[in-house]
């Protein structure tokens, strides 16, 4: 079959919708959209920025060449005089993890978000022109979850006015940072403050690691790369990082002082700010992570939807064409809730965006009532958005057959880029584990007239919640949104509930909470799940403009809610909100979405507008011209160089002789 083209454009007239529309509303707004459509353009046409060549490339050449598209990407942006959306928009669509990534996407947070005004503005100004590249030194080969337990050690010398920074142990050595192994020049690193020999728990500093003339390690820095990582080039991009420090000195003043000082006389002084602002660079990124999660899944969807039109197996009858496998019922079961899912994280990762910036505004006005909020949706919807991107990219890999293991699918190396999403940035389950803590004290805190707020208000209503059932009676009652978010709500204040009373049963809390950590992860993925699907139906509350396109995002919000229910349907029967029977019209309806989806599949992901180039997938390219281009890119490895391969004469050649001659004997 060599007719892919002609498949995909009859593919496209099948829309009942309007693309260009749902391309705004994918976005997030028209200028949204012409400035990521104008900078990826940019990319996907710069010679320079080719990435089909990565896989082939060893460490060392793969790293030069990382190094190299980073210091052209920052040529272009300041000669096209490109404003800092526009020059992030233009890393990410590089496409190509890098030091870059960790400078702007955590030191220069760190420095703005602890820093001092002063702190800003001495180094801020180095940092955004790139005469100094920083990198957020925070892990230690023996910590990295446990932030509390860093051992790494900042001691005051008031002698000097100095900090000493020393690594005591081994496993206090840095041991992760991007950016770190080999280019960073300078790191936030986090280290425990001892005044006088008092421990003031872990702050952070600005230490350079680097020369600025020749590049080398400053007296008392052991410093490197961790080694190869998961995957072929994949993040193996990035210079994670090893560092020592043997008492190595720092000014006084170049503690991020923010939110606690320590004064000259080597007096500490704590802000009348909460010492978790020491966390807010995690917080920041958590929910950049959310976003950017739905910008991962939507490609591997892109790529397996694409492939999957034009993909055909089985059914010919007569010698026609075979079925495309995107027919299949077990295909779209598989394909379209991911594709829902990547609606649904774009939708909460606008929303996450929007209580970030609220936060960041109430923090500055010394107002800190919303952090626990923000933390915990940021920690629990990074968790749940990764885990699920991850899973979903492997399933498209799957969903692509025996080609999409292939690296010129694209999806290996997706894969193996997003997965460590899951571990990044706080392992998942211990981040589910800070949003279960924060559901125990809010349904501890229910009868004290202490009233929940966003988005644990549902629990304001647990009793009546508790006496929930659901009324389904017919498969399309499913559609309805209040009908769905009431399941979700008693499902997930029931499930919090049950956890609160079996703590109470410990006379020790903490050695409850270990206890029950598995049931209290499920009722936090459950409250997270809650949050993904009311943040899509109140954007169907908002006004949609664009023919139908309102109607393919209620079909989308409907798919993901009720695959939801689907897959956790032990959660739902087992606290009672629904019965068996209206778990069966759940999945009924769910089929009838699928078919709704179908015709509109192709259009949907064309929404995501992405070029050939950031795809990097000859399964999803736009022109479907799939087969003749994966002949054409198979003779261009490496190992096609040559006919006979280098290794054949050594070795293979006197086993052939050595075997012809024992036949012979
Ligand atoms: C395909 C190509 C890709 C190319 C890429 C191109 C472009 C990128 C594009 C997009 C990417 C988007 C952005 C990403 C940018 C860069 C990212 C890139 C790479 C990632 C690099 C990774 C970096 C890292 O991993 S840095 C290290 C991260 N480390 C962690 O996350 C550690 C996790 N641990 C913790 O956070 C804490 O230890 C803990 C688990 C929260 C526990 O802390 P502890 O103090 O012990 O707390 P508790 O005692 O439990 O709680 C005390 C009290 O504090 C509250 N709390 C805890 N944390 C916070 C917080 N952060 N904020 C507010 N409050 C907090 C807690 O609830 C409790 O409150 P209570 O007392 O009221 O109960
Ligand atoms: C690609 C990559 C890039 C990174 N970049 C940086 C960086 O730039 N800067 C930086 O500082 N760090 C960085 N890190 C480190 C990263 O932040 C940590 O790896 C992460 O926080 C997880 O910590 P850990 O490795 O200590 O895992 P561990 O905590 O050792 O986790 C191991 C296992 O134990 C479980 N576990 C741990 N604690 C608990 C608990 N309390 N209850 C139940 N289960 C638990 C976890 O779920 C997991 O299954 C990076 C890591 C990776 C993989």
């Amino acid at each position: 079959m060599e007719d892919g083209v002609d498949h995909l454009a009859f593919e496209r007239n099948k829309a009942q919708f309007d693309v260009e529309d749902m391309k705004i509303i994918w976005a997030g707004s028209r200028q949204d959209f012409e400035l990521s459509d104008r900078i990826s353009r940019l990319v996907a046409s710069d010679p320079a920025f080719r990435k089909d060549d990565r896989t082939t490339l060893d460490r060392k050449e793969l790293f030069k060449n990382t190094l190299r598209k980073a210091a052209y990407a920052w040529k272009r942006i300041n000669e096209l005089r490109l404003n800092e959306q526009e020059a992030y928009k233009l890393r990410s669509f590089v496409d190509q993890p890098a030091f870059t990534d960790l400078h702007w996407g955590m030191f220069v947070p760190a420095i703005q978000g602890q820093g001092t005004d002063e702190q800003q503005q001495k180094w801020l100004p180095l940092a955004y022109r790139m005469q100094i590249i920083g990198c957020y030194a925070q892990t230690e080969l023996g910590h990295g979850s446990n932030v509390q337990g860093l051992e790494t050690t900042a001691t005051f010398d008031p002698k000097t006015d100095e900090f000493v920074i020393h690594s005591p142990t081994l496993t206090s050595s840095k041991w992760w940072p991007g950016g770190l192994g080999k280019i960073s020049t300078h790191a936030v690193a986090y280290a425990r403050l001892i005044i006088g020999g008092e421990d003031h728990g872990v702050h952070g500093f600005i230490v350079q690691l680097r020369s600025l003339d020749d590049h080398l390690p400053l007296p008392g820095i052991t410093i490197g790369d961790i080694g190869m990582k998961f995957g072929n080039a994949a993040y193996n991009t990035m210079d994670n990082g090893v560092l020592r420090f043997d008492h190595v000195r720092i000014p006084r003043n170049q503690m991020l002082m923010r939110v606690s000082q320590v004064t000259r006389e080597g007096k500490y002084v704590s802000s009348n700010v909460p010492r978790q602002l020491v966390y807010g660079t995690m917080v920041n990124v958590r929910q950049k992570i959310v976003a950017d999660a739905s910008v991962a899944l939507s490609r591997a969807v892109c790529i397996a939807t694409r492939y999957s039109a034009v993909r055909r197996q089985f059914g010919s009858h007569n010698g026609g064409l075979e079925t495309q496998v995107i027919d299949y019922k077990t295909q779209q079961a598989r394909l379209f809730p991911l594709l829902a899912s990547a609606y649904a994280f774009r939708f909460v990762g606008g929303w996450l965006k929007w209580l970030y910036m609220d936060v960041t505004e109430r923090l500055q006005a010394n107002d800190f009532s919303t952090l626990p909020e923000a933390h915990a949706c940021t920690a629990g919807l990074k968790s749940l958005t990764t885990t699920a991107t991850a899973d979903g990219i492997e399933e498209c890999r799957k969903l692509c057959g025996g080609h999409g293991y292939l690296c010129s699918s694209g999806l290996p190396e997706l894969f193996a880029v997003y997965v460590p999403a899951c571990t990044y940035e706080g392992d998942n389950v211990v981040l589910l584990l800070q949003v279960a803590r924060h559901l125990m004290k809010t349904v501890s805190q229910l009868g004290s007239g202490n009233k929940p707020v966003g988005t644990t208000a549902y629990m304001a209503r647990v009793e009546q919640l508790m006496q929930y059932h659901s009324d389904v009676e017919k498969a399309e009652d499913w559609l309805k949104p209040n009908v769905v978010l009431e399941a979700f709500e008693a499902r997930a204040s029931r499930m919090s509930v049950a956890c609160a009373q079996n703590l109470s049963k410990f006379a020790n809390p903490e050695e409850g909470f270990q206890e029950l950590a598995a049931d209290l992860v499920d009722a936090a993925v459950a409250h997270c799940q809650l949050i993904v699907v009311s943040k899509f139906i109140e954007k169907l509350q908002q006004d949609i403009p664009g023919k139908g396109v309102k109607k393919q995002l209620e079909v989308l919000c409907s798919i993901y809610a009720l695959f939801l229910l689907h897959k956790h349907l032990g959660d739902f029967l087992s606290t009672g909100c629904i019965n068996p029977k209206q778990g069966s019209l759940a999945s009924e309806q769910l089929r009838n979405l699928y078919s709704q989806v179908r015709p509109n599949a192709i259009a949907l992901v064309d929404a995501f507008n992405y070029t050939d180039h950031y795809l990097g997938s000859i399964l999803g390219r736009y022109d479907g011209n799939v087969y003749p281009k994966l002949y054409e890119e198979a003779w261009k490895d490496p190992l096609n160089d040559s006919v006979v391969p280098d290794g054949f004469k050594e070795y293979i050649q006197p086993m052939l002789k050595q075997q012809l001659r024992n036949a012979r004997l």
